[in-house]
């Protein structure tokens, strides 16, 4: 039996998960985080298992390994992945949700801070010899509006309870207890985006989010807000982001995530008030360890137990 990573942070920070496929005689190699479709089909032949980061599972993909029995992604987002493709050959589908979102959640909380302290554009300054008098927003007691309210989103409001912030969220499914036990108000998208002086984006790539964020929806900001993505690319229209911060329309902005990525040489770094970050927010030690340990358990779970993994994602 043979597993292959393409997740370039797989066993980055232990030995131990390629170490617990080895006492299952189980084979492990890695595959380049940025390898083609074609490559990739060329070298999984015969392989059984595929722990997954970025590279796309195509129908095409799926149809070309036979012997693939299960796709591990190495994190919680599966828009890479085709469920159901997968679904309608057997090839099961697991992701590790709970495990990064405390990195997540500390990261879009470091970005807010980042972006009310303009903490990026000190720090350059400072390290080429100027001493700037750098004037910032408040973050302590303003109000927070977070776009999907689920594992990462409740999160990142346990940490705004310690800045006083007052909660709105947005979210088609409402978790009522949680936001009764941290005084959070539901409220409308268009109401959050009216009255949030921070916005912080924590939901799926789907077909209902992709450009959930565009024109329309920053001409509701207000001129001192900041904008946070570490959900996923695509969930904010770039080319809306670009007009808004060019026209004063928001205060700033901070992507994680982008619509292409690697994002290189891209229209959005011209601007002083725009923060880019190579989708590292939930790369910590901590998260990276968890997320290898239930990626491999549940190979062994299928290719060894012949029993159903954990977080199967069914549609
Ligand atoms: N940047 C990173 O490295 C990184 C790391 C982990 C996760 N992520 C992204 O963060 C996302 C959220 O992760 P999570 O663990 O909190 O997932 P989750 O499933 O626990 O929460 C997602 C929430 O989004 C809500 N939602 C769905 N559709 C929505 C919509 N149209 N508008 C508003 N809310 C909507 C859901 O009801 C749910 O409460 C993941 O899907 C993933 O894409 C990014
Ligand atoms: O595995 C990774 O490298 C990042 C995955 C992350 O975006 C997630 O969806 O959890």
């Amino acid at each position: 039996m043979k597993v292959v990573s393409t997740s370039p942070s797989f066993a980055k920070y232990s030995n131990e998960p390629i170490e617990f496929l080895r006492s299952h005689q189980i084979e492990f190699e890695y595959l380049p985080a940025d390898i083609t479709e074609a490559e990739f089909i060329e070298k999984m032949q015969g392989v059984n298992a595929a722990i997954v980061a970025f590279n796309t599972i195509s129908e095409k993909v799926l149809d070309s390994l036979p012997d693939l029995k299960i796709v591990c992604k190495h994190g919680v987002g599966v828009d890479n992945i085709d469920v159901k493709a997968a679904q309608d050959r057997g090839v099961v589908v697991t992701n590790v949700p709970n495990a990064n979102k405390h990195a997540v959640a500390d990261f879009a909380f470091a970005l807010m801070l980042s972006l009310a302290r303009k903490i990026p554009e000190a720090n350059d300054k400072t390290k080429k010899g100027e001493w700037p008098r750098i004037f910032g927003s408040d973050v302590y007691g303003k109000t927070l509006g977070i776009v999907g309210l689920g594992m990462i989103g409740r999160e990142v409001a346990k940490r705004a309870k310690g800045f006083d912030m007052k909660i709105v969220a947005y979210d088609p499914y409402p978790n009522d207890a949680f936001a009764a036990e941290y005084g959070i108000e539901y409220v409308q998208l268009e109401e959050l985006l009216t009255i949030s002086d921070f916005i912080t984006l924590h939901m799926p790539l789907t077909p209902q989010t992709r450009n959930l964020i565009a024109e329309k929806e920053f001409a509701l900001m207000k001129e001192e807000a900041f904008i946070v993505n570490a959900s996923r690319g695509g969930i904010v229209s770039e080319a809306a982001l670009y007009e808004a911060l060019k026209n004063g329309k928001i205060a700033g902005a901070a992507l994680d995530v982008f619509e292409e990525e690697p994002a290189t040489d891209h229209p959005l770094f011209e601007h002083s008030n725009f923060i880019a970050l190579p989708h590292i927010a939930g790369y910590t030690s901590g998260a990276i360890n968890t997320l290898g340990m239930v990626c491999v358990q549940n190979i062994v779970d299928v290719l060894v137990n012949n029993k159903e993994p954990n977080h199967v994602i069914k549609l």
